[in-house]
């Protein structure tokens, strides 16, 4: 154990104030993705760090919290002490990074940063002296028996689990509370998957492919054996590549674009799929998405990836209606839904804080909603793939089922269905249809 040093520019007193706040901002209903987006550049990366892990590892932190102060602590002061124990189990995980001390020392520190937790710098050095003492006893014995799932999700969430997956759903909570591994997608139309992983290669970066995810191929998948910043990534900003998860890489796979159809990707923000589509064939795009400034991020992504033309519209609009349609059909549909996101926890560990249950029943709507009204945009023979980030059948197949139903023209191809997080993939529903006839 040592005292490392790492590269960032922020002191860790005042990273652990951040990240507490940004926990803070996570329980009063905060989605952390924007919380982070509004920090400066080199505040990011340590805060993120800081704060995925404390909601990561919620459930043990708490339960020692509990243990040295039987009163729940002022929220300010929890999310605190929820951050400094994070890096206690995480150092007792992997046994590099901080000393134990300079993890106290730097969380007291931290308490005179804000006037919330100025007067608790006696209580949190006593919880934490005493937290480390049993995260990390100095004869390297762990004495701490941690609940089996490590992962917070709520009550009707793991009743969900255990409902649906009786045998599988502990290991579906231990695939999403470690940290996910970067995965790249190449730029196919730049580089093929072995020339950029011999450029990664030169730059002392190491990479394997995944070649393929619940038997589907994948051409273009990379996974890194320990992440850096994108900034590190040869090409990244010339288009070379960009990340995403490998279970995502599935879609374009699936729906197989040829050059010259007309495709439409009803729900595009922030636009990895869409820009997929595009780097394996010239088709004629359509990127719909309803969130203006998330709309713009496509265009963005389709900026840095050279992929904007004439034949390329970025549209804001509401897939579940057809005011902004020309009325020219598509021949494949990409409805990659709004949905609970409850496949992507690893990435996202404060959705488990944010949703809430009847969030289920009004999504289901809303993705019945922009299924119908794409299937009437749809050309005779064309194909729509039906995708979502969520482990829970209500937004799958039982969303799938319906639809075949609602739908005698509805033939169902293959397609994987129902993929449960692993370590190169999260969570994923993929469904595949063909309009048959007229
Ligand atoms: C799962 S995300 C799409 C991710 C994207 N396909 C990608 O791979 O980068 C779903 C998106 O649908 C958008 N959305 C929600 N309701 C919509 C609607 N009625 N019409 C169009 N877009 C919608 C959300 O704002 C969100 O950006």
């Amino acid at each position: 154990m040592t005292d490392k040093k790492t590269s960032l520019s922020l002191p860790l007193s005042e990273a652990i104030t951040i990240a507490a706040q940004a926990v803070g901002e996570v329980m009063s209903g905060r989605s952390l993705t924007e919380v982070l987006d509004e920090l400066e550049p080199h505040e990011r990366p340590i805060v993120q760090s800081l704060s995925f892990d404390a909601l990561r590892k919620w459930v043990r932190s708490h339960e020692l919290i509990k243990q040295f102060i039987p009163k729940n602590p002022p929220p300010e002061v929890d999310h605190l002490l929820s951050v400094a124990i994070a890096l206690f189990l995480n150092e007792n995980a992997d046994g590099k990074g901080y000393a134990a001390h300079t993890i106290v020392d730097q969380a007291v520190s931290a308490c005179d940063n804000y006037d919330k937790t100025m007067y608790a710098k006696g209580l949190v050095n006593a919880v934490l002296r005493k937290a480390s003492l049993v995260v990390q006893p100095a004869d390297g014995e762990t004495r701490f028996a941690p609940d089996p799932i490590p992962m917070f999700v709520p009550p009707w969430w793991r009743a969900n689990l255990k409902r649906h997956y009786s045998k599988t759903w502990q290991s579906i909570l231990f695939a999403q509370a470690k940290r996910a591994p970067l995965i790249l997608r190449v730029n196919q139309k730049q580089y093929s998957r072995d020339q950029y992983q011999a450029l990664l290669s030169e730059s002392g970066i190491t990479s394997a492919p995944v070649e393929e995810v619940a038997g589907v191929k994948l051409a273009a998948a990379l996974v890194l054996s320990s992440p850096v910043p994108v900034s590190d990534l040869p090409g990244f900003y010339a288009g070379a590549v960009s990340v995403q998860d490998a279970g995502a890489q599935l879609a374009a796979a699936l729906l197989s674009p040829q050059s010259g159809e007309r495709v439409l990707d009803a729900c595009a923000a922030p636009g990895g799929k869409t820009a997929h589509l595009l780097e394996l064939a010239n088709c004629e795009m359509v990127a719909l998405e309803l969130d203006g400034e998330r709309l713009s991020k496509v265009s963005g992504n389709l900026d840095r990836l050279r992929l904007h033309s004439d034949k390329v519209q970025v549209l804001r609009g509401d897939a579940s209606k057809a005011s902004w349609w020309d009325g020219r059909p598509f021949d494949k549909i990409l409805l990659d839904a709004p949905c609970s996101a409850s496949g992507i926890v690893a990435r996202h560990p404060d959705i488990p804080f944010l949703r809430r249950e009847a969030d289920i029943k009004s999504l289901q709507q809303k993705q019945r909603g922009i299924l119908e009204q794409a299937w009437k945009m749809l050309k005779p023979e064309g194909l729509m793939l039906y995708v979502t980030c969520s482990v829970f059948p209500e937004e799958g197949e039982e969303q799938a089922i319906w639809f075949a139903a609602q739908h005698g023209n509805a033939l169902r191809l293959g397609a994987p269905g129902q993929i449960l997080p692993t370590d190169v993939s999260d969570g994923f529903y993929y469904a595949l249809f063909k309009k048959n006839g007229q």
